[in-house]
């Protein structure tokens, strides 16, 4: 939480004013922030300083590592958050590759799970990893990238997250991740929820401990909007104990995440919070 805290005063303090065409608003911006998550430790990196809608980033979560391409799958899990991007924003209505409302086009875990090759088939990224990590192999190159530029037309929206790097020292599983797009108060609060149960999930389902998952973001932003309430409302508070993730250990392979596994397999013990805090969200 500190970190999290340490990242909004930084860009308070040392941030840059960008016009972003793309939304139309100005962003406070500063470049690189590295997070790091104990998931050794299992310290939840949720947001305390305001009420977090963990249930959402996890199974947003779980749809990209089934290969959704559809906001409405992700409402299904319990993930809303895909709904602007999908059906509110002009450039992709007015794109010729959406297939109709809810489609959301190969973005993500479409790229993850089913990249185009020139010869007509398609890499699963995330299985070959399931399956070595399974038999204890890291090849150095464990890396589920999610960044397809030939295909960038094709998708709403280019990944925010888009590189996740695992790798295996003896029985312990790490993770890098990075990011080039961070929208703080509101994306952030996702992301960091994600990196930590990334790991976590992957360690279980692959039969190793996990360790500690490292989060690189390179632009991190604040909208105009949303600057007031991190100044005067978020950044006042103090913040409170982590809590900690707790995962159905019934949940053993990929198998299992892709075909039953709900958000009643999570849960959070001992989350302490303040109030919500609702910020205006840049389609
Ligand atoms: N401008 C912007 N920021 C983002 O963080 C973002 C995008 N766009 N587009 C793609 C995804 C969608 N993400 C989102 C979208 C909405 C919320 C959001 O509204 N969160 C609310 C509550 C959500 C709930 O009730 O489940 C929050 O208060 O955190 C968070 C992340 C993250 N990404
Ligand atoms: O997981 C996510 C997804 C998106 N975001 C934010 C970062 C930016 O504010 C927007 C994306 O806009 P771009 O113009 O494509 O950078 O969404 C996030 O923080 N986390």
């Amino acid at each position: 939480m500190k970190q999290y805290l340490q990242l909004c005063k930084r860009i308070i303090d040392e941030g840059v004013w960008v016009e972003n065409e793309r939304t139309g608003k100005r962003c406070l911006t500063v470049i690189n922030a590295d997070l790091t998550y104990r998931v050794d430790a299992n310290e939840f990196p949720l947001i305390t300083t305001r009420k977090s809608f963990w249930k959402g980033a996890i199974a947003e979560l779980i749809g990209y590592l089934r290969g959704y391409d559809n906001a409405a799958d992700f409402r299904k899990l319990g993930a809303k958050t895909w709904d602007a991007n999908a059906n509110e924003n002009s450039a992709w209505l007015n794109n010729p590759h959406r297939k109709g409302v809810d489609d959301m086009g190969r973005v993500y875990g479409v790229q993850g799970r089913a990249w185009r090759k020139p010869d007509g088939g398609s890499v699963d990224q995330f299985k070959k990893i399931i399956d070595n990590l399974s038999r204890g192999i890291d090849d150095r190159g464990e890396i589920l990238s999610f960044y397809n530029p030939g295909e960038f037309h094709m998708g709403c929206l280019r990944p925010c997250m888009h590189t996740h790097n695992f790798s295996l020292l003896g029985d312990t599983l790490y993770l890098n991740s990075f990011q080039r797009s961070c929208d703080v108060p509101l994306g952030l609060n996702f992301n960091q929820v994600q990196v930590f149960t990334l790991l976590a999930l992957v360690a279980q389902i692959t039969g190793h401990k996990a360790g500690v998952a490292y989060h690189k973001i390179v632009n991190a932003h604040i909208y105009e909007d949303q600057l007031e309430l991190m100044q005067t409302v978020q950044l006042k508070r103090e913040p409170l104990a982590s809590p900690q993730l707790i995962i159905n250990p019934d949940i053993k392979s990929l198998h299992d995440l892709e075909t039953w596994v709900t958000m009643d397999d999570f849960e959070v013990q001992g989350y302490q919070h303040h109030e919500p805090i609702k910020y205006p969200f840049s389609v």
